[in-house]
């Protein structure tokens, strides 16, 4: 997963005389799934709209698989794609007739279609809704049917733009769930613009950040939820503790998390076996001299040194690692106290109950 499929070089895009994106390079690589998060109007429709060729920039380049794409091989291009927005835009006809549409558009041989569309109807757990007309489905299954229309291309990347964000909470959580292990089957290389930091940090392996038409930082999803390059980038991300793990068992109601070594405990319903990510609010980490014993009702402590201390209105922000970046906010005073530094051995400690488990 390290080969660039799509490149994108000096993209400047203006709309509405204002410049909508300017991104200088980008690469999504092979197989991976790359979030796009930020702000209203940051640009992040822009940027899917230019990877997937739906607009011309004003200027830069858009290169798939080593070769620029351009308005006489869009054609071409846009037969290799796949794409989902918020809203269905399903046809006015049945469901597996517009599960069919694009392979016929594209002339697939009928036992080819015939098989996709089995496959996929039956994939998205709408084989049942088959001769049901489009019109009539529910947001959830209408959903459904335009993603089984989208990967039945088998596309070589696929673009979603806000997918699951019209649906209501259990549809939205029950859809998301099929589409992460569906992605994690197929492996495709996957973009997808959403607002919500659950939805980046469940299904991006990296995640971009977009400000004010730029990329401000782009990177796997904990470092950048934990290690925001600037200010306004933590404000937007809420900087965040996130760990991967996976669940090993469950003790008095608590589930014992692996990570890196460590087992930690959490809160939360989940099985033994299952990958999860912990996340953590720094307001919920506590900071030790490594000498010091921690709090009793902490049960999780780990050792660890301190990589980075910014201030922080009136607290300071410190960063400390673990074997993985774990923030915590402490107030100016204990800062000085403790002598904070880059290098300090300390100790970090939380609660279990103060950890926001995400099944994987
Ligand atoms: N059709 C349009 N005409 C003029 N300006 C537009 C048009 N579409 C988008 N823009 C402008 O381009 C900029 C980027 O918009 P874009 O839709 O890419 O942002 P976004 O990050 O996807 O926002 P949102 O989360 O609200 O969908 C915004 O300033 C927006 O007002």
């Amino acid at each position: 997963m390290t080969d660039s499929i799509l490149r994108v070089e000096e993209i400047i895009v203006r709309r509405g005389g204002q410049i909508a994106l300017d991104a200088p390079a980008l690469d999504v690589l092979d197989g991976e799934t790359l979030a796009l998060i930020g702000p209203n109007g940051a640009g992040k429709s822009t940027l899917l709209m230019v990877l997937a060729k739906l607009i011309e920039p004003d200027k830069g380049k858009l290169i798939f698989r080593g070769e620029t794409v351009t308005r006489e091989n869009a054609l071409a291009y846009r037969r290799r794609i796949g794409i989902v927005m918020q809203d269905a835009l399903l046809l006015d006809t049945s469901v597996e007739e517009n599960v069919a549409s694009g392979l016929r558009f594209r002339g697939t041989p009928q036992q080819v279609i015939h098989q996709r569309v089995e496959h996929w109807l039956e994939r998205l757990g709408i084989i049942g809704l088959r001769k049901r007309r489009a019109r009539g489905l529910s947001g959830g299954e209408a959903q459904r049917a335009s993603l089984a229309r989208a990967l039945a291309l088998e596309p070589d990347v696929l673009f979603l733009d806000e997918p699951f964000s019209a649906l209501d909470a259990p549809t939205r959580e029950r859809l998301l769930a099929d589409f992460y292990g569906l992605l994690k089957e197929t492996s495709m290389t996957t973009i997808f613009v959403t607002h919500d930091r659950d939805e980046a940090l469940l299904l991006g392996d990296r995640v971009a950040v977009l400000l004010d038409a730029h990329i401000r930082q782009i990177g796997k999803p904990n470092q950048v939820f934990a290690v925001p390059t600037d200010p306004q980038i933590a404000r937007f991300v809420g900087v965040e503790t996130v760990i991967e793990g996976e669940v090993v068992g469950e003790k008095e109601g608590l589930a014992q998390v692996k990570t890196n070594g460590f087992v930690l405990e959490a809160v939360g319903e989940v099985r033994v076996g299952q990958a999860v990510l912990l996340c953590l609010r720094p307001e919920d980490v506590t900071l030790w001299h490594e000498s010091h014993a921690s709090p009793s009702s902490a049960r999780n402590t780990l050792p660890g040194r301190v990589l980075q201390a910014t201030p922080q209105g009136p607290l300071e922000r410190v960063v400390v690692d673990c074997g993985f970046p774990v923030v915590a906010l402490i107030t100016r005073a204990s800062a000085r106290e403790m002598q904070i530094e880059k290098g300090l051995p300390v100790s970090i400690s939380f609660k279990a109950s103060a950890v926001h488990l995400i099944a994987r």
